[in-house]
């Protein structure tokens, strides 16, 4: 699939990427993209996708078997990491614990052996613009998630990238550090203007950061798209399971999607059958969720035991399931209106 960004420039564009480890499947499949300029993108997708290749072989780290990858119409394919305009953020930020942040920060220009008033000017600098020049002596232990992520990010601009890669930089961190940060890193990114390229297998921590998804599953691109174009339009089959919150159904045009809460419960009456976009279903569970009830459904016919995982599921508010409760085994009829369900390409 051809993956493009319209309008604005693109920062980084690949063209016809693959990476190939070993015989069989490549890691990395003859993939196209275009990230726009100033863009937060993501790379989404289930472990072993591929996603992680493809930044790798963003970042130099890992060479490309074919294909190009373009900096801003410069080909980098072939570049040394340190030459691409690239920099890299890893998981839980990675500093070297016995450096104080200033040292952190100043890491890179001293391997490039810049004497020390410049590296040190150069990342106090660098510090102060991620407001964290009154830190800069401490040690790694000695500051917060967020003020270690703070380092981090002042660590990875002191080579002056213009594409920012993060591999997974929040998924070390607890779940409400991880929601802290994730607003912070959508914060600097936007005030910096550096595009930054995040590979995430967390459909959630995508749909809260990105300007542009992009959805990969064994090593090809199923869809790119803003978080809400890919979750009110998933392209396919599984980009419909991957985001969650949908359904999959078979119909005589074809395969749709239907969100959970776009598809209405009623009693099953005799004169309701066989309409288009309804369908009957039994009900195999009843889940209390607080602002709503999550109904799992099952075709009618099929037996039910403890197994039995729901085909479907449906959303109904907490006030529409107390007027009219449904329980385990009653037979309803589901209805969604023509412009809630999707075509699902395959
Ligand atoms: N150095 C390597 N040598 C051989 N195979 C590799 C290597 N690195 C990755 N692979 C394989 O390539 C495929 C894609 O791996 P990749 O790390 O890009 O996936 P991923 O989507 O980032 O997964 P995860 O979320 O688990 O990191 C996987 O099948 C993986 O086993």
């Amino acid at each position: 699939m051809n993956a493009t960004t319209p309008l604005q420039a693109a920062a980084i564009e690949v063209v016809g990427l693959s990476k190939r480890y070993a015989q069989g499947k490549p890691a990395v499949d003859n993939i196209n993209l275009r990230i726009a300029s100033g863009s937060y993108c993501c790379l989404l997708g289930p472990s072993g996708c591929g996603k992680s290749t493809t930044l790798r072989m963003i970042a130099g780290h890992e060479s490309a078997s074919s294909g190009d990858i373009l900096l801003e119409n410069r080909n980098i394919t072939d570049l040394p990491a340190a030459e691409r305009g690239t920099a890299m953020m890893f998981q839980s930020f990675a500093l070297f614990p016995h450096l104080s942040a200033l040292d952190n920060v100043a890491f890179s220009l001293k391997m490039k052996g810049v004497d020390k008033l410049e590296r040190h000017a150069k990342a106090q600098d660098l510090l102060q613009r991620v407001a964290m020049g009154h830190l800069a002596d401490r040690k790694p232990a000695e500051l917060s998630g967020g003020q270690q992520q703070r380092v981090a990010l002042a660590r990875a601009l002191i080579t002056q990238p213009r594409v920012l890669l993060l591999d997974e930089p929040l998924s070390a961190l607890d779940p409400f550090l991880r929601i802290q940060m994730r607003a912070e890193l959508r914060r600097w990114q936007k005030e910096l203007g550096l595009t930054f390229i995040h590979v995430t297998h967390s459909q959630e921590e995508a749909m809260a950061l990105a300007d542009t998804m992009v959805v990969m599953n064994h090593g090809v691109i199923e869809q790119v798209g803003s978080p809400h174009e890919v979750y009110n339009k998933p392209a396919s089959e599984f980009v419909a399971r991957f985001m969650g919150g949908h359904n999959v159904l078979h119909t005589p045009e074809g395969k749709i999607g239907v969100r959970t809460d776009q598809m209405q419960v009623t009693p099953a009456t005799s004169a309701n059958t066989d309409a288009p976009h309804t369908k009957r279903a039994v009900i195999t569970d009843v889940e209390y969720q607080g602002t709503y009830v999550l109904l799992g459904l099952q075709n009618p016919g099929v037996a039910h035991t403890a197994h039995t995982t729901a085909e479907i599921s449906v959303m109904v508010s907490e006030a529409t399931f107390a007027q009219r409760p449904y329980a385990v085994g009653e037979t309803v009829q589901l209805s969604w209106a023509p412009g809630a369900a999707h075509p699902l390409a395959y």
